[in-house]
């Protein structure tokens, strides 16, 4: 809720929920306010390493997050969008190719997704430390704002789901929290974004993809639940599943780095972004992240585990694995503009990245 001393920001009025009755995944709901007691946090961790070995997405629901205060991030979401002029986003373009960072913006028409058709999607990525880039004018006024959220997410969500993890695999409860420190080096980072809808011709032309199927590089991601029906995972009867809008709810799911660390013990998730249902068409969908990465000095190999690296499964990238850095700066300067091998008669195609095989789906 904006009070007398919090700036001024043009609501963000997101279009209703969709009435078509879609084909939803059935996912496990964690309510987050169970964790404060060690009893809460087995029960919680149970039901977590059961959902992500079936399914490997999850809702959380009792973080603490209020819905007035998800309206207002949401509200400021849509400043680097709605109220930035072009030649600000231009002059706070990230520099993907060459940095292997997705701090700033990303322009439209900068991933391929399919037959020659481009993403209609702008980002505005934020290390969560907010001082260590200048941001666009329109968005200054919220940078308080900002860091709190994100200081939110790691350390009320993120944190919390590690340690649920951890517990999962009969670990120590901080051996994941180790890796993510707040206040160490490493790209934890802040994601607005926004899709705008496909010309008629290229929604043909790429089967309706708004984002190519894959899996997200870092440990794990918050998705902010927004009410733009679009996201999908693939479920392991191969079938597209979509994801259920539940008001002020996250949605949470594996990426590679944790997969590695754990040699597969949690597996890096499918998913993918389509063009919404009908009555959802012809209107933006604007979505909130917090993409969690581990220090960028940690190898992704469980041996970084250290003594417990033996209750996890076996290395998945060998010995040379890559460190969180080279494995997310590599994946960033490929995504969506390295050339993929397609086999014949695949509905997959490959890269290699690091000495590990990355899979796109359509
Ligand atoms: O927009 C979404 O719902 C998902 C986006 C996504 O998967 C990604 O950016 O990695
Ligand atoms: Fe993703």
């Amino acid at each position: 809720m904006p009070s007398a001393t919090t700036p001024f920001a043009p609501s963000y009025l997101a279009p209703t929920p969709t009435m078509i009755e879609l084909d939803y995944v059935d996912l496990a709901v964690i309510d987050l306010s169970k964790a404060g007691t060690e009893e809460g946090r087995l029960a919680l961790a149970t039901q977590v390493r059961d959902a992500l070995r079936s399914i490997g997405f999850f809702y959380v629901i009792g973080h603490g997050y209020s819905a007035e205060q998800n309206a207002r991030i949401f509200d400021i979401a849509d400043v680097p969008f709605a109220h930035t002029t072009e030649d600000e986003k231009r002059e706070y373009v990230a520099k993907m190719k060459q940095t292997g960072s997705f701090q700033g913006y990303k322009p439209k028409n900068y991933w391929h997704i399919d037959n020659g058709v481009h993403d209609e999607i702008e980002n505005y990525a934020m290390n969560r430390n907010v001082t260590l880039r200048t941001h666009p004018k329109p968005l200054r006024p919220f940078l308080p704002e900002i860091a709190e959220f994100a200081k939110f997410n790691h350390l009320n969500v993120l944190h919390e789901i590690l340690r649920l993890l951890a517990l999962g695999l009969e670990l120590p409860e901080d051996t994941f929290v180790r890796l993510h420190g707040f206040e160490t080096i490493g790209e934890s980072y802040i994601r607005f974004m926004k899709y705008f809808p496909h010309a008629e011709e290229d929604e043909k032309r790429s089967g309706g993809l708004w984002l190519k199927g894959h899996t997200d590089m870092g440990s794990i991601t918050i998705l902010w639940n927004q009410p733009v029906s679009a996201l999908q995972l693939l479920c392991p009867d191969k079938k597209w599943r979509w994801i259920k809008y539940i008001p002020n709810s996250l949605v949470v799911n594996i990426g590679d780095a944790m997969e590695y660390l754990t040699g597969g013990a949690y597996k890096a998730t499918i998913h993918r972004v389509v063009q919404p249902p009908e009555d959802q068409r012809n209107r933006a969908r604007l979505g909130v992240f917090y993409f969690a990465m581990t220090d960028d000095n940690v190898r992704l190999s469980p041996n970084s585990l250290g003594a417990s690296s033996r209750l996890v499964g076996q290395a998945v990238a060998g010995e040379d694995a890559p460190t969180m850095e080279e494995w997310r700066k590599a994946r960033t300067s490929a995504y969506g503009t390295s050339a993929l091998k397609k086999e014949e008669g695949a509905s997959v195609e490959t890269e290699l990245i690091k000495g590990l095989v990355v899979t796109h789906y359509n």
